[in-house]
């Protein structure tokens, strides 16, 4: 308002007044509306006949500002605040309109017609200066204080917050919250309803519940507690689905895009029963894929808004746990409700050794109170989530920065807030383990004697490696520097016990430790061997001197950090190295060093076929493994290469022109096809195959003859080279190991380690040897000196067919049954030979 407007309601106010004061009532208001009349008429006609009105607009001259840099309120040596003014007074305020170090906080009103409480450092000095430009509307930054706070260095709250609530509906009192919802009323304007409120009844929807087990509690729970809502919500409109978490093959599935349905109208309410264990067991992964979840900026920040709500029933031991009691529930429960879960009932934490069942009854029987309450349930989101959200991410930022270097020291771990042994000596996996044969080597690594060791040790027939490559299966030691994989194939031995991670995040053990006690377990379990009925003295004494190490076993032995260290040290010992990897991680394959063999598995050759069959953890599985086969194309060229294939009938037979390209693109010295075997269908379900599942012999050699011919068509030198009948297996190999029409399969190792150790460079095919006759494909692959052994009355009709695959150059074997007695080993050659 102008000069002459503010004159003029000083002259209505006080004409009203005087007008009031003398005649009162009705002739003071006339009088009033006449003088308002007048003002604003005059008013008008002024300004519409002002020269700068809008209708006669009179350019001003452009006056050249001189450039000024802000100082944003710091002040400081170069701000304009610090020029002092004709009193000498240093200004409060800089040309900017920055208040000079001051932070003021002031109730502005905003046009919007809200009001605000905002931290002037900015908004005022614009405000300031917009004024004095006259340029109208002001612009008013005020996003700002809807920011959570970063709370870096402030201690986290970790005081447990009611977060449930009910809406008060119509027809309820207080009275009516019984004491299942043991939950106060909110004020609803403090929630943020677009993530929070369920409008459908919980009854109608789809119960899934999920659980994870090492010895079978939890599996029991979740099946009660599926029995106990069936029996006490007679309403409930579907059959609770019991899931277990681990058999997902991908848990996006159902935490990140929820379980598809009819027209998506069915709403999904998952309840999850959850142990805990301070050792490493599955449930880590789970924990970690929905923390990866919450801050991956590719997925919707809060995938689980469209669950009718979640509930997490936590079962642990408070006797022997007090401290972590139920500690992974809990975890599971925050990284649900970050993700957007709506949480329909507190966490349950049973104590499995004092409460039990009884307990479960009972949070059971609250929870089917809670599933029955048809008034909608509310999620009260708090501020304060965003600003633990906050700190949490810059603590993973910081997690991710850390190396592996920086956990460990001397085989030692120096950071142990949160690292655990992947196999510790008090866990489930480990006593699994142990029952199937392992030999466990620190934390991590492992041992188990073949049982095509055994058998050579017996003379009763050795590995497909020895047809195929020149191994000596009574001097292999098959090891893996890292039980845990990034894959679950279908056809794993493992069936889903041991620990699974994209990356490693255990403590580490140095590899000449690990090296050192594998020989020394390898070598305990071969002593183990001198009694058994059969056993070949010269095989048992060199079995002594381990001559081969297969870094396969189960595991991803690439995923162990020092995993060139390993090789080098196994080298060093003349014991040659084949080494397999799954083509999921690209970077340690690159930087490899020499090996003595380098594998690959190719276990299907379509991205959706390898989903299916190796259930791996990486979303990028597909990308991983094509630049894993770049990389043996290129920089590991040099190496012997193998694409190791493994058929399931009905999982990965059907591509061969896919297989083709995938030979193409990592262009391999050789391509060993096997048939997937059987072991056994898992309690869990978590390996789904059957016998039906596993090709016969028949059926692998069409395939492989199929993808011969293809290649060929492609002009891809490879063909039919070896094979080994009994165990399924037949190598295809590049035709450049084939001179003067001879196979060159085999390894001379001999001149591998001379090759090694002159330190020159050198390639595949400086140390390949001769394939002998009865490896060659066609002729079986049954290693000379050997017994074929059938058991009891299987294939009788085939002994006498294969009598002639018997060499007659046997070494000293003894057949059960044989009673070469002479032959056998004498207590003092065992002792020898240790
Ligand atoms: C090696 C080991 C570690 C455990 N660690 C914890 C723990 O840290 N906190 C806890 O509350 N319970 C702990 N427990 C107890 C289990 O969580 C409890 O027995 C649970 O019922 C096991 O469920 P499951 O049989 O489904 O695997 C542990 C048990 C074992 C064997
Ligand atoms: S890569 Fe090997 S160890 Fe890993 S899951 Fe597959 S078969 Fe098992």
């Amino acid at each position: 308002m102008d000069a002459i407007g503010k004159h003029n309601v000083s002259v209505a106010v006080g004409a009203s007044a005087i007008a009031y004061c003398y005649f009162g009532g009705r002739t003071s208001f006339a009088l009033v509306g006449v003088v308002l009349y007048d003002m604003f008429y005059s008013n008008y006609v002024f300004k519409s006949s002002s020269p700068t009105s809008a209708n006669f607009v009179v350019e001003p001259e452009p006056v050249e500002k001189k450039k000024h840099k802000c100082c944003g309120g710091k002040g400081g040596s170069g701000c304009c605040s610090n020029k002092k003014d004709a009193n000498d007074k240093a200004k409060k305020s800089c040309k900017c309109g920055h208040k000079k170090n001051t932070k003021e906080s002031k109730t502005v009103p905003l046009s919007t017609g809200f009001t605000n409480k905002i931290t002037l450092e900015k908004s005022i000095g614009d405000i300031t200066n917009s004024t004095k430009d006259n340029s109208f509307p002001i612009a008013v930054d005020f996003t700002q204080s809807f920011k959570p706070k970063k709370t870096k260095g402030k201690k986290k709250d970790t005081s447990k917050k009611v977060i449930i609530s009910k809406l008060p509906s119509k027809n309820s009192s207080e009275e009516d919250v019984s004491a299942s919802q043991p939950i106060a009323v909110i004020d609803p304007s403090t929630v943020k309803s677009a993530m929070t409120v369920s409008t459908d009844k919980l009854i109608n929807s789809q119960i899934y519940i999920f659980y994870s087990s090492l010895q079978g509690a939890s599996l029991r729970v979740a099946n009660r507690v599926k029995d106990n809502l069936s029996n006490k919500v007679q309403d409930l409109k579907y059959t609770p689905i019991v899931i277990h978490l681990d058999e997902i093959d991908d848990l996006d599935d159902f935490f990140v895009n929820l379980p598809s349905s009819e027209n998506n109208q069915i709403n999904s309410l998952y309840i999850l029963v959850i142990p805990s264990y301070d050792t490493d067991c599955p449930l880590d992964y789970f924990l970690q894929t929905l923390q990866e979840n919450f801050y991956d900026w590719r997925i919707n920040k809060f995938p689980l808004t469209k669950l009718s709500g979640y509930t997490v029933l936590g079962l642990g031991d408070k006797e022997s746990w007090p401290e972590k009691f139920c500690y992974q529930a809990k975890k599971v429960d925050h990284w649900l409700s970050k993700l957007g879960g709506r949480r329909i009932y507190p966490v349950g934490e049973i104590c499995m050794k004092t409460e039990g069942d009884s307990k479960v009854d009972e949070w059971s029987d609250l929870l089917s109170e809670c599933l029955k309450d048809d008034n909608p349930i509310v999620y009260q989101y708090e501020q304060s989530d965003d600003e633990d959200s906050d700190e949490e991410n810059s603590e993973a930022e910081d997690e991710d920065l850390q190396d592996v270097e920086d956990i460990v020291k001397n085989g030692k771990v120096i950071n142990d807030t949160d690292i655990k042994q992947m196999v510790s000596k008090n866990s489930p996996t480990f006593k699994q383990l142990k029952k199937q044969g392992y030999h466990i080597v620190g934390s991590h690594s492992g041992v188990k004697i073949c049982r095509w060791t055994k058998s050579d040790l017996r003379g009763t027939g050795s590995c497909y490696k020895q047809s195929l490559f020149n191994i000596t299966s009574s001097r292999c030691m098959e090891l893996t520097p890292s039980l845990a994989c990034s894959s679950k194939c279908v056809f794993c031995w493992r069936h889903g016990t041991n620990p699974v991670s994209k990356t490693w995040r255990w403590e580490v053990d140095e590899p000449e430790y690990i090296l050192e006690n594998a020989l020394k377990g390898h070598y305990a379990m071969i002593k183990q061997m001198r009694g058994v009925p059969g056993v070949v003295a010269e095989r048992f004494q060199k079995a002594f001197k381990v001559g081969h190490c297969a870094l396969s076993l189960v595991g991803e032995p690439i995923m162990y950090p020092y995993i060139n260290r390993f090789v080098e040290l196994l080298h060093e010992k003349e014991i040659t190295s084949f080494l397999v990897c799954n083509a999921q991680h690209p970077e340690p394959l690159e930087n490899l060093g020499k090996v003595t063999q380098l594998y690959v598995s190719i276990d299907a050759p379509t991205k959706d076929e390898l989903r299916k069959v190796d259930r791996p953890l990486f979303k990028d599985f597909w990308e991983r493994m094509l630049q894993c086969l770049d990389i043996l194309n290129t920089k590991q060229h040099h190496q012997r290469t193998v694409f190791r294939l493994t058929l399931v009938k009905g999982f990965n037979m059907g591509d061969i022109s896919a297989y083709a390209d995938l030979v193409q693109r990592g262009s391999p010295c050789f391509i060993e096809v096997k048939g997937a075997t059987f072991s056994g269908t898992s309690k869990s379900g978590s390996n789904p195959l059957t016998m039906q599942n596993i090709p016969f012999y028949e059926e692998c050699t069409n395939f492989v003859k199929e993808f011969a011919k293809e290649l060929q068509r492609r002009g891809l030198d490879y063909d039919l080279a070896a094979e080994h009948a009994h165990s399924n297996c037949i190598l295809l190999a590049h035709k450049k190991f084939q001179i003067n029409g001879e196979w060159y399969t085999h390894i001379d190792f001999a001149k591998f380690f001379e090759l090694l150790n002159s330190g020159k460079d050198f390639t595949h095919m400086d140390y390949m040897a001769k394939t002998p006759e009865w490896a060659l494909f066609g002729n079986g692959g049954f290693a000379p000196g050997n017994t074929r052994v059938y058991r009891k009355g299987k294939n009788k009709q085939k002994k006498q067919d294969d009598s002639s695959q018997v060499d007659t150059n046997m070494e000293t074997t003894i057949k059960p049954g044989n009673d070469i007695t002479d032959k056998m080993i004498t207590t003092n050659e065992v002792k020898a030979a240790v």
